[in-house]
């Protein structure tokens, strides 16, 4: 963590294009249903960053906690038919909200609903960017959410922060700016700690924060550990996180002139390539290979392909093509990487030098079992 706070905020204040996410914490004053003014408030500061001549995305949550209030229900569903119910009530009102209030502005907002396959097949996620960098181009304020009346629970990135990530890793955004119910991340969750301080600053993958972020709250999803992870996920296109309390007057148009607040997460290491991008934001991984140690170092110092030779053991079922993860003896996460074998010719095959593949399986799909450009380290 930075002592001189100005040296890093500074970097918000060359922001071209943020990604907004306002959580559900937030949004729905605690389940009061939408809160309408403050709704307003964070439209006027987007639209202010809009005419300064920053492109604004929202990634805005909300919806199943309208839904709620509209049908008069006063806990969250768990059943998954019931949430996407209120999601469809909810969704309606939530996009309704922000065209009236960008309309006061004379701007257009577009509702996007994205799901997790969107993201996750190439050629959906190919044309989502086109769609999404259109609108900003053509001036509109995507207003971005998952398509909850459709995902189940398999298939759900379940909290908006994941999604804002990896909208920001998109659109190749400078910033993601998640606003939420607490000042930012403290050292321990001040819901249950009222002697927990705000950490100012950060590098996103710091091991140490680990330890802090906690869950979340009866409204909100993921709490600060889903923050956390997003700021990781941002990092990987270069977008710096920040983490800070919507309720702070005009807290987005401060940030971006670089004031101290909430909670800042760097990224550490230079942006991946798009594709490597996109690989890291896969969430669904159908296996596991455990790599031995000179494996494990040339996957991470030379970013060379996996062959079989270097993999221990197979878990897991999956198919050619699928994202499996790769891990040292010790279970640590090493890279992962969409798989040239399927699970019953990996297990044959591992541990074996790749002139042996032909000889043991009657055929040869490729030599490695993770081609370099289909791995990202992490
Ligand atoms: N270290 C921490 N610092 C701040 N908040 C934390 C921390 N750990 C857990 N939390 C919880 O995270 C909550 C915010 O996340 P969440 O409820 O998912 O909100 P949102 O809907 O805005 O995403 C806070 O209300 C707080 O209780
Ligand atoms: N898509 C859901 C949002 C899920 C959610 O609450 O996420 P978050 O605000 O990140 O805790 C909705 O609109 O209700």
């Amino acid at each position: 963590m930075t002592a001189d706070r100005r040296v890093g905020r500074g970097v918000l204040e060359g922001a071209k294009r943020v990604v907004v996410k306002i959580g559900s914490a937030l949004l729905t004053n605690d389940g009061r249903g939408l809160d309408e003014s403050a709704i307003g408030g964070w439209v006027d500061q987007m639209a202010e960053l809009h005419r300064r001549g920053v492109e604004v995305v929202l990634v805005s949550s909300g919806s199943i906690a309208e839904g709620m209030v509209r049908l008069g229900w006063q806990t969250r569903p768990t059943a998954v038919h019931e949430l996407q119910a209120a999601a469809a009530v909810g969704q309606s009102g939530l996009s309704q909200c922000y065209e009236t209030h960008f309309a006061r502005h004379h701007l257009r907002s577009a509702q996007v609903l994205l799901t997790h396959d969107d993201l996750s097949n190439r050629k959906r996620y190919l044309n989502a960017r086109s769609a999404l960098r259109t609108l900003v181009q053509l001036g509109v304020i995507p207003v971005i959410n998952e398509n909850d009346t459709v995902v189940t629970d398999e298939i759900r990135f379940g909290d908006n922060d994941t999604l804002g990530a990896l909208v920001a890793n998109l659109l190749e955004a400078d910033a993601l700016l998640i606003l939420t119910d607490q000042e930012g991340l403290f050292d321990a969750d001040p819901r249950h700690d009222p002697a927990a301080r705000l950490i100012g600053e950060g590098q996103a993958d710091d091991p140490l924060l680990d330890a802090v972020a906690g869950g979340g709250g009866a409204l909100g999803r993921g709490g600060m550990a889903t923050k956390l992870r997003a700021a990781r996920l941002a990092a990987r296109s270069g977008a710096v996180t920040a983490i800070a309390s919507g309720r702070q007057p005009s807290v987005l148009t401060r940030l971006l002139e670089g004031e101290s607040l909430g909670t800042l997460l760097h990224p550490d290491h230079a942006p991946l390539a798009a594709r490597k991008r996109w690989l890291a934001g896969q969430l669904q991984v159908r296996g596991t290979l455990t790599l031995d140690a000179g494996a494990v170092n040339v996957l991470r110092s030379q970013g060379s392909s996996l062959l079989p030779v270097g993999v221990k053991r197979v878990q897991g079922t999956f198919r050619r093509g699928d994202m499996v993860v790769c891990v040292d003896e010790q279970g640590t996460r090493v890279a992962k990487g969409l798989i040239n074998y399927s699970s019953v010719d990996a297990m044959q095959i591992v541990g074996q030098p790749s002139q042996r593949i032909a000889e043991i399986l009657g055929y040869m799909e490729a030599p490695e079992l993770i081609h370099r450009d289909n791995l990202v380290v992490i």
